[in-house]
């Protein structure tokens, strides 16, 4: 085949060769022959005279003298050379009067004398051709004559044949040099193409941007073609894998039983799913208020796996075996909790100082600076190598599939990339992340730059956080930054950053058991003491400075000063869970939220209606729901949020396809759910007037943009946000691996 095929290139290249030479060799000959005979006409014409002068005064004595003997004897020793065939003497009458025996016959003294045109001095006699040169001899008293010299010319026609002979081989020699040049040439070009093209569709400067070698310069015009093909076939398989699959519990499994190494991964984040808090003689298992665990959890149950988390719980010690694990969740357990222990000293560095009052505000930029301390640092440095050592002793192979939540884990897949080279670690950033300005003022942002850059795929919410990473990591670090591919190399390690917006569990987990929405509404104004057509807003947050709760609350109060007719038919309801209640700034908060409640409240109150019911304690999730399906109206007023998933949580409690939305316009869920009243939270009155227009919204309308909403979190579910990782991290680990087999086979 091989043979065959080298064959068939030469062939190529010599063919052609060979009829371009034939075809010179052909228009050359003749030339050859012309220039041939030219020369050899001038050397006889020179010739000719030269032999005419030396002829010239013995034969004029001997012709004086009349001497015929003497004559033809002088004649006779002249043509002793070669090439002079003949000598006659022409008389002044045109009588030849003297000629040697080989004079041709059929050459008089006329046609001596006279020249064609077109062949000059030669002429073709029956025994061959002879070059005829006449020179005038002047003889004493008047007499005149001319001799004759005759030049055999049949030398000529040898020469020519000769010339035409080495021509000839000339011209083959040059070929088959030239044949062998090329051909080696050619080979070895076909060879540089092949091993280039085969680099190519192994990824080499397409797929794999930045791995050597890099393709070969003359096939660099192909790469943009190849790249934006595969980039398209990729976007469509993308796409076609995405839209095609319903996301549930159980795709997510056959995903990753398929794709992946198995149906165990490993997920690690500082809050846990399930806390247990001793209450007196009680154990209770709270589940936290965090857009985190109500995200992945479901993602969990559905994978399976183990659960690392910082176990925070009064009574989380109590309910571990002797390796630190839970089998989670407590009433049906589907995977295993992994618990981390951490003094008050490490919790109050790593997670409150560094995490909290440091990264925290420093990727929100809500206007509360971010402090950053050494010792924090150091304790976050600590932290972020005891969960990495702990993922090293829960993974049960070297290429785990490991999931890295949140900010405070930013130093963690470089940590576990050093043990685990193979591991596929897929990080989520759940918070927003800042314009490269922003990032720059943290003292280590180079540390938590590399550290991050030790994942496979970096998750952000939304394409413009992404856009904000890849332009920090350009700042702040020597790498290659692929942009078309969203792809950064540093030392050899790739990071896809792609932008994954994460949702909740479709459907709600109490869809078969929750009360119907009448009941919901009923009981809740029951509870509050209020009548049945009683409006109620809602607002369910962690009270964090980030969240715009202050800004709600002023647009409830102008909302009542714009609206009389709205006082004591209306009340706010919010939930507001305690949060990091160990910092400052955070009790400073809550205080604020507390007295800006009562003083609204005491503005606008009458008898025993209160227009704001603040509920600043934590709800089991279920509890939330039911608010969620009393109330009119929910507000999401964040001043700045990754994503916000109140927002979709109160979409799909609302099976009534009742209920307004009002979202700010800073939450990554306002760039999903666009049938939201969309506001601004720092300008009251807008959204008190967005709060006004939901309150008198007609049901059509409401149903119609709740229904539109609903679909949209229905399709993208939380299991679609994970699989699109998981999809992901597999194409990488595929792509991955085909390389290597291809690399190898070549
Ligand atoms: O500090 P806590 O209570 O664990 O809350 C942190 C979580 O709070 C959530 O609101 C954020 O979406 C997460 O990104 C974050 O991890």
């Amino acid at each position: 085949m091989i043979t065959m095929r080298s064959l068939r290139l030469s062939l190529r290249f010599i063919i052609p060769l060979v009829i371009a030479l034939t075809l010179l060799a052909y228009g050359v000959v003749p030339l050859v022959d012309k220039l041939t005979l030219r020369w050899s006409v001038r050397d006889m014409d020179i010739r000719s005279r030269l032999i005419a002068n030396t002829l010239h005064d013995p034969l004029a004595e001997l012709l004086q003298q009349g001497n015929k003997t003497k004559i033809n004897s002088l004649l006779l020793r002249a043509i002793q050379d070669e090439r002079l065939l003949a000598l006659g003497y022409c008389g002044g009458d045109g009588k030849l009067l003297y000629r040697t025996s080989t004079f041709p016959e059929s050459l008089g003294c006329s046609s001596a004398v006279s020249q064609d045109k077109a062949t000059g001095p030669l002429h073709m006699l029956p025994q061959g051709a002879v070059h005829v040169a006449t020179y005038p001899m002047d003889l004493e008293g008047g007499r005149s004559g001319s001799l004759v010299l005759v030049h055999d010319m049949s030398f000529v026609a040898r020469r020519s044949a000769d010339t035409r002979k080495y021509v000839i081989m000339f011209f083959t020699l040059l070929g088959i040099v030239v044949s062998v040049i090329t051909v080696f040439v050619a080979h070895l070009s076909w060879r540089g193409w092949i091993d280039g093209v085969r680099a190519m569709l192994r990824g080499e400067g397409i797929l794999r941007p930045f791995s050597q070698p890099a393709v070969a310069p003359e096939l660099q015009p192909l790469v943009g073609d190849l790249r934006t093909l595969l980039r398209a076939l990729d976007t469509e398989r993308r796409f076609a894998d995405d839209a095609t699959i319903t996301w549930s519990p159980d795709s997510l499994r056959k995903l990753l039983h398929k794709q992946l190494t198995g149906e165990r991964i490993i997920v690690v984040s500082n809050r846990e799913p399930y806390i247990h808090i001793r209450k007196d003689e009680r154990i209770e298992v709270h589940r936290p208020a965090s857009g985190l665990v109500t995200a992945v959890e479901p993602v969990m149950r559905a994978c399976s796996g183990t659960w690392i988390a910082h176990g925070s719980g009064s009574a989380d010690r109590e309910t571990v075996d002797r390796y630190d694990r839970a089998q989670v969740p407590p009433e049906h357990p589907e995977y295993t909790l992994r618990r981390i222990w951490l003094t008050k000293a490490e919790e109050s560095g790593y997670y409150y100082g560094f995490a909290n009052e440091g990264l925290w505000p420093l990727c929100h930029i809500a206007h509360v600076r971010p402090i950053f301390r050494s010792s924090d640092w150091q304790q976050y440095v600590a932290i972020n190598q005891r969960f990495a050592d702990a993922v090293v002793k829960e993974a049960d192979s070297d290429d785990p599939v490991v999931l890295v939540q949140d900010y405070h884990f930013a130093l963690l897949p470089g940590m576990i990339r050093r043990s685990l080279p193979k591991a596929t670690i897929i990080t989520f950033w759940h918070i927003p992340w800042p314009n490269p300005e922003s990032f720059g003022i943290c003292p280590w942002r180079e540390e938590l730059l590399k550290g991050m850059l030790g994942s496979t795929i970096l998750g952000f919410h939304t394409p413009f956080h992404c856009k904000n990473f890849l332009e920090t990591v350009d700042r702040y670090l020597e790498t290659r930054i692929e942009h078309e591919s969203s792809t950064i190399s540093r030392r050899g390690t790739l990071t896809m950053v792609e932008s994954y917006p994460i949702s909740i569990q479709w459907p709600p987990p109490w869809q078969d058991t929750q009360a119907p929405v009448e009941q919901c509404r009923a009981d809740v104004r029951k509870e509050l003491g209020l009548p049945s057509n009683h409006k109620i807003g809602l607002g369910v947050d962690r009270q964090d400075y980030t969240k715009g709760i202050l800004e709600r609350f002023r647009a409830v109060e102008k909302l009542l000063e714009l609206h009389p007719e709205l006082v004591e038919r209306f009340t706010f309801i919010q939930i507001a869970a305690p949060t990091r209640s160990a910092l400052d700034d955070y009790q400073a908060f809550e205080a604020q939220v507390r007295n800006l409640a009562i003083h609204i409240n005491q503005r606008f109150s009458s008898g025993t209606w209160q227009p704001i019911c603040l509920k600043a304690e934590h709800h089991e999730p279920e509890e939330v729901n039911r608010y969620y399906r009393a109330a009119d109206v929910c507000m999401v007023t964040s001043l700045h949020d990754g994503m916000n998933l109140v927002a979709k949580e109160f979409v799909a409690s609302r099976d009534d396809e009742q209920g307004v939305l009002v979202l700010s316009q800073f939450t990554g869920a306002a760039h999903e759910l666009h049938e939201a009243l969309i506001v601004n939270p720092y300008h009251i009155e807008q959204t008190a007037e967005a709060l006004y227009r939901a309150l008198i919204m007609p049901d059509l309308e409401q149903r119609e943009r709740m229904l539109s909403m609903r679909a949209l979190v229905r399709d993208f579910n939380v299991y679609r946000w994970a699989g699109r990782m998981l999809l992901d991290a597999a194409r990488v680990r595929q792509r991955e691996k085909l390389a290597t087999r291809i690399g190898g086979e070549s």
